[in-house]
């Protein structure tokens, strides 16, 4: 508290600065830039973490340090390069984008003081740094959210790592609250059900929808992780938003690395089976991303369009991840006022109300399209 003493003697010791409360978003990492030299680093940090690779330590720093490193960079690169920005990697550009619209709209909803911030799992800026530099900013509460709708240890379960990591060697860490996983929150599936029916206004309408989820390997799921549900669950509430059934709203997944058996049924072989049924256009979503990233526009958007059509098949449309749209904004600061009751500087309640009459309305634009056709 300001005039409180201080025995430290130093500028800028935390007692003298107004406390603030602190959102801080994770999102994976991306290299500095799509070179090889940029890309093994980044990997090298990804793949060497425990959580991702569940494999003996000794025998895969063998095989990521004598093999992997000296092929993948390469290949990675080439395709960060087909979708690198002039500002950047997708996804830093994008997580950025709504980081700020996430602080914009904070600051409109809240009475109290709220910093939001962007840290990366891998590559900079780290967990470790952000939190810091938030605490010389006055922030003594923080909310964690890691930018993944679905819990996976692979994913959310390691942000979690590094935030303990953290807090372990601060000698006053901010009170904490954590978010585990938001795959059935209703403003977030009423936000993908309003881009998929915008996207069809604008382009038309595919013959299929296919709800596309990065994979994991299937034996983490049988050891317990919940991804699986996860993903499934979120696949079924926006068919229901939609007004689909399972034979129009399809769901894979992607991304699979290695030769263990991933989760099932793959994306790129139901792309390939739909181009040989005859169906000539399929609209894909990756309901799973935050924002935009390798996975989404090169390895959808531009691999999976050419295995389409040298299936048979003519356009697979992609429909963009939520980024930094109004809608998903608006849907995180919802989960953050829920997840930050109780806290004096957020004094104002979360209206659950008004977010379950979103998604209701929502279906009720199912109901209403499905009526008129
Ligand atoms: C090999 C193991 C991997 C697991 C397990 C895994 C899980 C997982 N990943 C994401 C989200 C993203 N992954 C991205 C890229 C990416 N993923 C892996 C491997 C695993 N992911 C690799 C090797 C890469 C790098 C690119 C490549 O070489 O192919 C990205 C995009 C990053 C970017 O810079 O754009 C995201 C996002 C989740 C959500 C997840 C578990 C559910
Ligand atoms: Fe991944
Ligand atoms: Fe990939």
């Amino acid at each position: 508290m300001p005039g409180t003493p201080n025995y430290t003697g130093l500028a800028g010791y935390s007692h003298d600065i107004p406390p603030q409360a602190g959102v801080l978003l994770v999102n994976l990492g991306t290299p500095e830039a799509p070179t090889a030299a940029a890309v093994r680093p980044y990997l090298a940090e990804f793949l060497g973490d425990p959580r991702v690779i569940e494999y003996p330590r000794w025998l895969w720093k063998l095989i990521l340090h004598g093999v992997i490193l000296r092929i993948r960079p390469k290949r990675s690169a080439h395709a960060y390069a087909r979708i690198w920005t002039p500002q950047g990697s997708p996804l830093r550009v994008g997580s950025e984008a709504l980081a700020a619209g996430l602080q914009a709209e904070l600051g409109r909803r809240r009475s109290g003081p709220v910093r939001v911030a962007l840290a990366m799992r891998y590559g900079r800026p780290t967990v470790r740094e952000t939190i810091e530099q938030l605490q010389r900013e006055g922030v003594r509460r923080l909310l964690v959210l890691p930018m993944y709708p679905q819990y996976s240890a692979t994913s959310t379960g390691t942000v979690f790592d590094a935030l303990a990591d953290t807090i372990k060697s601060l000698r006053w860490p901010p009170e904490l609250r954590t978010v585990n996983d938001y795959h059935a929150d209703p403003g977030y599936i009423a936000a993908l059900a309003d881009s998929v029916r915008a996207h069809w206004a604008r382009h038309g309408r595919g013959e299929r929808l296919l709800l596309s989820f990065h994979g994991i390997p299937e034996r983490y799921v049988r050891a317990g992780d919940p991804y699986f549900c996860q993903c499934h669950a979120t696949a079924r509430l926006l068919r229901e938003a939609l007004g689909m059934d399972e034979n129009e709203a399809l769901f894979s997944f992607q991304s699979r690395v290695g030769r263990e058996r991933w989760l099932h049924p793959y994306t790129d072989e139901t792309v390939k089976a739909l181009g040989k049924q005859g169906i000539k256009r399929i609209d894909v979503i990756s309901p799973g991303f935050a924002v935009d990233c390798l996975e989404t526009l090169e390895e959808i958007a531009m691999q999976n369009a050419d295995f389409f059509r040298e299936a048979g098949g003519e356009t697979l449309s992609y429909i963009p991840c939520l980024n930094a749209e109004p809608a998903h904004v608006a849907t995180l600061a919802d989960l953050v006022l829920r997840h930050t009751q109780g806290w004096p500087e957020f004094a104002e309640d979360y209206d659950a109300a008004a977010a379950a009459g979103r998604l209701a309305a929502s279906r009720d634009r199912a109901r209403k399209a499905q009526a008129d056709a």
